[in-house]
């Protein structure tokens, strides 16, 4: 039987996972995602073919680690889903690391590049750990399948040196790899080449200002095929708020905050440390210490139930209008289109609608109607801009962390070629 790709999108929130055909462009088999982490219960939604599946787990699943693998099994052991029942149906495992360092392109794990990437740990424990976690356990118990990581900051390569340097100490900086990495670039990779596609032009004259917007949120300015700003930084911490993050804050606010600022944090495992200060502005800000919940489709609403509901809301609007003003005027105001992604820009309407109707300056406004209805499940790219000759237009694309990263694996492995 031929053998299938693996992809596995670890999110602050979510695990997704998606088995592919190993050909070229691959075709998904079945896809299977445990949402809500951080916001017990998980739930389960499951496709295969035509067939759709949602529940919620009574499973407790609180690390990815843990909904990997139960999603990993129920898959196995579906009787439908007889493509993928066990280690010998698999050719590739694609993982999504988030952070990889200097790392410019997808690498092969083997012991040497593992261990690089348990050195960078250290730098992001928060958001590589538990793709580490899982890729250990797929050397562990699927020892004979080959992994390879895909970074989310490979994409930001490109930035230039007075938007990644910041201005520190540079013998402190290129000591310890203090710069503005950038995150989400598998993302903004796929939305790039879908958009550029719909827009029938080549993605190397494509200029974007592109919103992932889920969990994690943040921004990128694509200028003719490349990233040249970004609002995340070192760490997926910096920039807009999400649902657990603060995003930008003036740095000595910590310290103002407690006194234990740089101590270990009380969540730090004898494998993961991290400082009290990054636990709390990691985990115990955003949404859920706005309103005490991770879940924006209840901030999200006409009539929110509180007024901090509607403070978290104005918050993000505020902070994404900022950053559009910014990347609008370093593009030159040569912008092809705004794009929504990411759980939250793709399915919140009412987030378009404010930001939109905020960017009348910029020309833009949207169909409303097409707003509301938001894109069909199998529609990656949906325009609702409403006269496109006026300014930029507003599309929403459905993002595919997964699909990017199996497509790079089909593409740089068949036929014999090596990984570009
Ligand atoms: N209808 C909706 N309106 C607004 N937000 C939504 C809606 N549905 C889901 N979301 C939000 O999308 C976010 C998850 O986005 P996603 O990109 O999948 O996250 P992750 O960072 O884990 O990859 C959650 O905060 C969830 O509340
Ligand atoms: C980089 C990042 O924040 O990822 P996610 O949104 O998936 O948590
Ligand atoms: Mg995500």
């Amino acid at each position: 039987m031929a053998k299938s790709i693996l992809a596995v999108n670890a999110g602050s929130s979510s695990v997704k996972i998606t088995f592919y055909t190993f050909e070229n462009p691959p075709r998904a088999v079945a896809d299977a995602q445990v949402s809500g982490i951080t916001a017990p219960p998980a739930s389960l939604k499951y496709q295969r073919g035509d067939v759709q599946h949602k529940e919620e787990l009574k499973e407790k699943l609180s690390t990815p680690q843990d909904a990997f693998k139960y999603i990993l099994q129920r898959c196995f052991k579906d009787p439908e889903l007889s493509e993928v029942a066990s280690e010998e149906d698999l050719a590739y495992i694609c993982h999504r690391v988030v952070h990889g360092g200097d790392y410019t392109t997808a690498v092969e794990i083997n012991d040497e590049t593992l261990h690089h990437l348990e050195e960078l740990e250290d730098l992001a424990p928060l958001h590589n750990f538990s793709a580490l976690e899982i890729i250990r356990l797929c050397k562990k118990e699927l020892p004979s399948v080959t992994s390879i990581t895909y970074f989310d900051s490979a994409f930001h390569q490109s930035l230039p040196a007075h938007v990644k340097t910041y201005p520190i100490n540079q013998e402190v900086a290129r000591a310890n790899g203090l710069r503005k990495y950038g995150f989400h670039g598998i993302s903004y990779s796929f939305i790039l080449g879908a958009v550029a596609e719909y827009l029938g032009k080549p993605a190397a004259q494509t200029n974007l200002i592109a919103f992932h917007i889920g969990s994690g949120a943040s921004i990128c300015a694509i200028q003719d095929g490349k990233s040249i700003d970004t609002s995340m930084g070192l760490t997926p911490l910096a920039g807009l708020p999400g649902a657990t993050r603060s995003g930008d804050i003036d740095p000595s606010l910590v310290f103002h905050y407690t006194n234990e600022a740089g101590k270990l944090s009380p969540a730090s495992t004898k494998e993961m440390h991290i400082s009290t200060a990054e636990e709390i502005l990691n985990k115990q800000s955003g949404w859920k210490a706005l309103t005490g919940t991770t879940d924006f489709a209840q901030i999200a609403v006409q009539n929110p139930p509180s007024e901090a509901h509607r403070l978290a809301f104005d918050i993000l609007v505020d902070r994404m209008l900022g950053y559009i003003g910014s990347y609008y005027v370093k593009l030159n105001g040569k912008v092809d289109a705004l794009v929504f992604a990411g759980g939250i820009g793709e399915k919140s309407a009412l987030l378009r609608r404010t930001l939109s109707e905020k960017c009348q300056s910029l020309g833009i406004a949207i169909d409303l109607e097409a707003n509301d209805q938001g894109p069909e499940e199998s529609q990656t790219v949906m325009d609702i801009s409403r006269d496109p000759s006026k300014g930029p237009r507003v599309l929403i694309c459905q993002t595919n962390e997964q699909f990017e990263m199996a497509r790079d694996c089909a593409r740089a492995r068949s036929g014999g070629v090596d990984l570009k």
